[in-house]
């Protein structure tokens, strides 16, 4: 759990971030979001003192950050980054044990600890003794995330997660990502720039501008419950993608059976309009454009349902 009270942070008597508070639980996570230079970095390296704030607390599993040392914060933090910065030189299995033993874990306490990070990460254990060129993209970003995951932080910050990634190998991270959160159970702070990965990941995204928050809240209330006119124009661009990755079958299911489809046996509840589409075959497809119609012919009922649940 971390707890960020009332942060502030000015350069030459400008605020880059002014008064932000927020708090994650355990499982759950907060994307940081907002157009360039709205401050989402210097949240970022504030919470792992890589930049001093001017006054605020920020407590990590109630303890007050201040008292503790650069060193012994930063073994509560796991970090992933656009990057990866996985160590060339060293194998996968070197990679991800540098945080153990620098906690001076004995050998056999980390080697469980690798084999049993990487099953978490749908990683066979062959990849152990490999460099990471060795990898493709996506399970280099995985290894990135088991290694983060190394030390039994308590807080995870994700820089950028999966900025590096093509478009295909970044959907499908992010679907697993999604999945693995539950057994992650971590509180997790990401930022990025794209609205469609903050809407997928975030359980609650924090939007900020010109280091003030506008709103924070589910993907559902910043959509369907903006506080303000920015909030509004921030997603009005991608109104539509956003809605079907942010309504889910479980919202249809008021308004219709979802027995009488064949969805596939893989589909949640929760998976959204946008997941659904993603299913191309086509006896799927005229199956999806059934949904979608019922969508679109009950929007507005379902936009003030979730108006009023906010
Ligand atoms: N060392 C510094 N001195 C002066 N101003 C700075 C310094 N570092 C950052 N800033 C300013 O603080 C503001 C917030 O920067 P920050 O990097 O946190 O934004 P960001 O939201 O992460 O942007 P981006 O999405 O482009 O990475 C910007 O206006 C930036 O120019």
């Amino acid at each position: 759990m971390i707890e960020v009270r009332n942060i502030t942070k000015s350069y030459h008597s400008t605020p880059v971030v002014s008064n932000l508070s927020f708090s994650v639980a355990p499982g759950e996570v907060l994307v940081l979001l907002g157009p360039s230079g709205s401050g989402k970095t210097t949240t970022l390296k504030i919470i792992n003192r890589l930049i001093e704030k001017d006054s605020g607390k920020i407590f990590i599993e109630s303890e007050d950050t201040d008292k503790l040392t650069p060193y012994e914060l930063r073994r509560k933090i796991g970090y992933v980054i656009q990057s990866i910065g996985l160590f060339p030189h060293y194998t996968i299995e070197q990679n991800i044990s540098i945080v153990p033993e620098l906690l001076g874990w004995n050998k056999t306490r980390i080697q469980n600890r690798v084999d049993s990070l990487l099953e978490m990460m749908n990683l066979p254990s062959s990849v152990k003794s490999r460099k990471p060129h060795e990898l493709s993209g996506g399970q280099q970003q995985r290894v990135g995330i088991a290694r983060a995951l190394a030390g039994g932080p308590s807080l995870i910050l994700m820089d950028e997660p999966f900025g590096a990634l093509d478009p295909i190998t970044r959907q499908e991270l992010q679907k697993e990502f999604k999945q693995l959160e539950g057994a992650i159970n971590k509180a997790i702070i990401l930022v990025t720039h794209d609205i469609i990965e903050a809407m997928v990941l975030g359980d609650k995204i924090c939007l900020l501008d010109e280091g003030k928050i506008q709103q924070i809240g589910t993907p559902k209330e910043l959509l369907f419950q903006p506080a303000n006119k920015f909030v509004k124009e921030f997603f009005s661009q991608h109104k539509l993608q956003l809605e079907l990755n942010a309504v889910t079958l479980q919202d249809l299911s008021g308004f219709i059976s979802l027995e009488g489809f064949d969805l596939p046996a893989d589909l949640q509840p929760e998976a959204s309009l946008a997941e659904c589409l993603m299913y191309t075959d086509k006896k799927a497809s005229l199956q999806y454009n059934s949904l979608l119609k019922i969508y679109f012919n009950h929007r507005e009922v379902l936009i003030s349902k979730f108006k009023e649940s906010v």
